[in-house]
């Protein structure tokens, strides 16, 4: 995730290349990152924490080793992506900082990512700002209060994941239904492409679109009765609640 939001950063020139350091563990990853994106690389955490803004994008796991040596960091401002852990954490391993927390998604790799932020209350107007624009680079963004920030992660943060699912089932269905595997994938990508861009573009509530593709007695309404039997509403209901419970855990010490 980290490296998404550093390719868009870089390519939309939000921030020049040496302006940028990154700070990874493994020398084949910290050569990669070097060498695609001419940013400074360290293995060392405290010099990436020169920075005026330090994105933590490890796992969740890996935080209390990546902050070790952190607490009195130079950076005034930091941002968190991590599922689940808290502002009140982090304000705990980096006082008196300009706390941000942010959940973004894996479409940031094409610009098309959605992006949640919550700020701690001693954020400053301009980091919320520097914030702001650098996930305004990799897409939409939206301010949440901080305790919608699990329910977030299950929606959005994880969603890709179920959407690619969905992708990769319908075009089993055609394929199943006698089609070429690179077509039916191509046609089952570009339906959920174009339906999402259908649906944000005229604001037609879900229920309104499947309507207008239902014809009496047609195809659609027996794919949609065979769905309700197989219980898919529900089924996406409790994958985003259990994303969001999975997160609350994440998130506890
Ligand atoms: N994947 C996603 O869709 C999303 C992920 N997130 C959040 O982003 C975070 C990263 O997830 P993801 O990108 O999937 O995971 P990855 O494992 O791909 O990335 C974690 C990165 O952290 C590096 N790392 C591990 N330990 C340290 C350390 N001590 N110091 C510095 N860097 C370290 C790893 O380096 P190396 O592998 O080289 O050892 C790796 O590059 C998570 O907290 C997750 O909750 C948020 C939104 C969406
Ligand atoms: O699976 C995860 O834990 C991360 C957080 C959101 C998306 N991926």
């Amino acid at each position: 995730m980290g490296e998404a939001i550093l390719s868009r950063l870089v390519a939309s020139h939000i921030y020049l290349p040496s302006d940028v350091c990154v700070s990874d563990p493994m020398p084949e990853r910290r050569d990669l990152l070097a060498k695609k994106y001419g940013v400074q690389v360290t293995p060392n955490n405290l010099i990436a924490a020169e920075a005026e803004i330090l994105l933590l994008a490890v796992k969740p796991q890996s935080l209390n080793a990546a902050a070790i040596g952190l607490a009195n960091a130079p950076a005034p401002c930091i941002v968190s992506i991590l599922a689940g852990v808290t502002l009140a954490q982090l304000e705990v391993m980096f006082p008196s900082k300009s706390i941000i927390r942010a959940m973004p998604n894996t479409p940031a790799q094409v610009g098309a990512g959605v992006t949640a932020i919550a700020a701690n209350a001693l954020a400053t107007k301009e980091h919320i700002e520097a914030v702001r624009q650098i996930f305004g680079a990799v897409g939409k963004v939206v301010d949440v209060a901080e305790s919608l920030m699990n329910a977030v992660t299950g929606l959005s943060g994880s969603g890709p994941a179920y959407v690619a699912l969905m992708v990769e089932a319908m075009a089993d269905g055609g394929v199943a239904a006698g089609l070429p595997r690179a077509i039916a994938m191509e046609l089952a990508t570009q339906t959920v492409l174009g339906t999402a861009q259908l649906l944000s573009e005229t604001k037609l509530h879900p229920a309104q679109l499947k309507d207008q593709v239902t014809s009496p007695a047609g195809t659609t309404i027996a794919a949609i009765a065979q769905l309700e039997k197989s219980g898919l509403r529900s089924a996406m209901i409790e994958a985003v609640l259990a994303a969001t419970r999975r997160a609350e855990e994440l998130g506890k010490p």
